[in-house]
Order: C-alpha cells, then sequence, then structure tokens
C-alpha cells in the first residue's frame, strides 16, 4: 500500500515537474511539504513525535519510489530522514526531541547533516571546524561544504571537534539552528545532477550555541556520524535504486515504440540483452537493499550489508542510466527525455555518503574479519 501510494504520488506530483526542478534550479517546495502530510519526512520516527512510526524497510521502499520520480527530491527526504532525524532521535535526548524533531517531520521545515569540509570528506576523522566551551555555551569555527538541504534547513546536525589531540575521538556532534549568530551560507553549488536540491557550504564564525545542543556524549560524535552514514546508505542505495528503475523504464518504454528496420527495437537481441542486464542488476541490488534494511529493523549488524547495498544500487544506477541512453539513441543524449537526467542525477550516489572505493574499504574489511577469524 505504502509503495502504491508513493508511486501515485511521483508519478502525479514528481514525474511531470522534475525536469522542471533540474533545468531551473528548483527546490520543491510543494512537493515536499505533500511529502510530509504522506508521512514521508519522518518514515521511521516514533508518532509520539510526529512520525510516521514505521520501520527502515518502509523507508527504502518509499525512497526508491520518491526517487524514481525525482532524484532531487529523493535525496532531500534521504538527508532529512536519515542524516537529520536519524543521529537525533537515536541521541537526542527529550528536550532535544521536542525542539529539533518535532516539526521537522511533516515537510514544513528540513534538516541537515554537517560532516564533510573542505579539507577531508572521505577522511572524516580529520575535521578541522573546533568547538570550544566558554562557560556554558560552545564556540563553533570552520567551514562544513557540500550540505545537502543546507539553503532550506532550519537546523543542522554538526560535527566538530572538541580536542584536536584525540583525533577522531575528539570529534562531538552539535545541533545548530539556522537563525544562530555566526552561522551563514556559503554559495550554492551548480551541480552536475541532484539539480533540485541544494548544496552550500555552513561557515561558522564565533558561532555560540547553548550547552545543551551538544549531541550525545562529547567525544562521541565520529560513532554517531559512522552509524548515521550506515543507516544513511540505506537511503542512497534506495535512491539510487529509484534513479535505475526509471532509467530502465524509460528504455523498455522507447524500445517498444520507436521503430528501426522494419519492428520495434524491442525485438532486436540487442536490446534485449540491455533490458535483461539492467533489470538483474536493479533486482539483485533491491534485495541487497531491502536485506539491510531488514538487519537494522532486527537489530542485527547492517554496516558491511548497507556497505553492498549502497555500492550494488549506485553502480546499478550508473550503469541502467548509461545503457537507457544507449537505447534511446540521440534521443538519449537530449533533454527532452529524462534518460540524460537519469545520466546525470545517477552519478552522485557513487560519490556522497562514502564514495564506492570507501564502500569497498568497508566490506574488504569486514569479509576480512569474517573469513581470516
Ligand atoms: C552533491 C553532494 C552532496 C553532498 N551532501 C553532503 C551532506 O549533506 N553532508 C556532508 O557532510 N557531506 C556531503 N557531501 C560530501 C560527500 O560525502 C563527499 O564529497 C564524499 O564523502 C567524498 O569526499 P571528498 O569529496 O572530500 O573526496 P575525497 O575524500 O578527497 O576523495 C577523492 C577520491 O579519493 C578516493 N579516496 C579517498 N580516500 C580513499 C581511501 N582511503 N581509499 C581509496 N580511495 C580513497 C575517493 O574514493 C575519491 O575517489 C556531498 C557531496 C556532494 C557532491
Amino acid at each position: 500500500m505504502l509503495q502504491r501510494t508513493c508511486r501515485d504520488f511521483a508519478d502525479n506530483e514528481l514525474v511531470p515537474n522534475a525536469a522542471r526542478f533540474d533545468r531551473e534550479h528548483l527546490y520543491p517546495a510543494e512537493q515536499i511539504r505533500k511529502m510530509g502530510e504522506l508521512g514521508l519526512m519522518a518514515v521511521a520516527v516514533k508518532e509520539d513525535y510526529g512520525g510516521t512510526g514505521l520501520d527502515y524497510l518502509a523507508y527504502a521502499i518509499a525512497m526508491e519510489e520518491i526517487s524514481r520520480g525525482c532524484a532531487s527530491a529523493g535525496v532531500i527526504m534521504s538527508v532529512n530522514n536519515s542524516l537529520y532525524l536519524g543521529p537525533l532521535t537515536h541521541f537526542g535526548n527529550e528536550e532535544q526531541m521536542q525542539k529539533f524533531v518535532v516539526g521537522y517531520t511533516d515537510g514544513s521545515k528540513v534538516g541537515c547533516f554537517a560532516l564533510s569540509e573542505p579539507g577531508n570528506g572521505s577522511d572524516a576523522g580529520a575535521a578541522s571546524t573546533t568547538a570550544t566551551l566558554k562557560g556554558d555555551r560552545w564556540v563553533l569555527n570552520g567551514t562544513k561544504c557540500w550540505i545537502t538541504n543546507g539553503y532550506e534547513a532550519g537546523a543542522a546536525v554538526v560535527f566538530a571537534t572538541t580536542d584536536k589531540s584525540l583525533k577522531h575521538k575528539g570529534i562531538s556532534a552539535f545541533i545548530v539552528p539556522k537563525e544562530t549568530a555566526g552561522f551563514s551560507l556559503g554559495k550554492k553549488e551548480d551541480k552536475l545532477g541532484i539539480r533540485g536540491s541544494s548544496t552550500c557550504s555552513l561557515i561558522f564564525e564565533d558561532c555560540s550555541i547553548p550547552k545543551e545542543n551538544l549531541l550525545g556524549e562529547p567525544g562521541f560524535g565520529f560513532k554517531i556520524a559512522m552509524q548515521t552514514l550506515d543507516a544513511g546508505r540505506i537511503g542512497i542505495a534506495s535512491q539510487a535504486l529509484g534513479i535505475a528503475q526509471a532509467s530502465l523504464e524509460c528504455a523498455v518504454d522507447y524500445a517498444n515504440k520507436r521503430i528501426a528496420f522494419g519492428k520495434p527495437i524491442a525485438k532486436l537481441q540487442a536490446i534485449q540483452t540491455k533490458i535483461a542486464d539492467m533489470a538483474t542488476r536493479v533486482e539483485s541490488a533491491r534485495l541487497l537493499t531491502w536485506r539491510a534494511a531488514w538487519l537494522k529493523d532486527n537489530k542485527k549488524p547492517f554496516t558491511k550489508e548497507a556497505a553492498q547495498a549502497k555500492l550494488a544500487a549506485s553502480e546499478a544506477a550508473t550503469y541502467c542510466a548509461h545503457q537507457s541512453i544507449q537505447v534511446l539513441g540521440g534521443m538519449g543524449y537530449v533533454s527532452d527525455m529524462p534518460a540524460e537526467r537519469h545520466y546525470r542525477d545517477a552519478r552522485i550516489t557513487e560519490i556522497y555518503e562514502g564514495t564506492s572505493e570507501i564502500q569497498r574499504l568497508v566490506i574488504a574489511g569486514a569479509v576480512l574479519k569474517e573469513l581470516s577469524a
């Protein structure tokens, strides 16, 4: 039922508008609000706090359907659900929940997650943004970059080092409301894809927040970030699945209609091979993604499985988007058809929330541990 609801919403509200959001770099505010009304902006948050109270498998299914319609709406939803509400609901206290979760569940407000910096992305433990305790306030200094939802966010989960000598164990997590003095935004990035979502730097210059805005214990920041990304990768895997599925559907639809040498190109075995390979990659990545979600829902370890899901699904998305353009020929290369947008949107899924190289490091680390014991 959830899948059907999300698919109908995507077909009616996202598919007809996605090209415009992309072309005009337009944040889909109205659609995000409607997604909030459908319960999609806080899928796994308890109902007591305004969430939908479902699980991660439901989240994965919903995320795929939304991203099939518009990958920008998908990433906005993913960041709010997994990267902002995720750490708050796992590590926040009651007061923080009331202040920063309630109100961020219905699509009227979104949050963001600020880990990356100009000097360190994959090497997240090398954060150079600092937080210093002065009396009863934390004072933040530094710049975070590449922050999705940065422009629209009402609050940010920000990682900063409270003790440089402890390296990654000296990183803590903080909640910083948008209106705080000393908190400003850099320019919006002009991106290859997911152009309906904003990406920008967050700049902290003597940005002072109350002591109570520390999330979790001091020095727990790296752990919070890594646990958040484990779950986030299920969301990005699902976003990638949506893009892959949309690419496959676009290819099949065109192949049935396009006549070459007297018959639809769908009758050609060379085209059928592409369709078969695309469908197989999408379906295997979907099973990996649903397995990772199921493991999380059943409170079993899922770090390796989430990395496998994200790796497989993001590579399936770039593969399917590439093949979809090939099936469409010249029509794949122009913006009259969605194939070229899927191709541009797919690419980011191999980069954010850990590049494919980092996913392989995570997977190999786990496999070597399992099999070398
Ligand atoms: C559109 C967009 C949205 C984003 N949204 C967010 C967000 O909301 N919040 C946030 O905090 N960040 C966000 N990011 C940042 C993103 O997570 C990083 O770009 C990503 O983690 C890679 O970091 P980097 O760009 O610094 O690349 P680098 O870490 O410099 O990597 C460069 C290359 O080296 C490879 N590499 C690095 N280390 C290793 C290694 N140990 N082994 C093998 N290869 C390695 C990488 O795989 C990559 O190919 C976003 C980025 C983009 C582009």
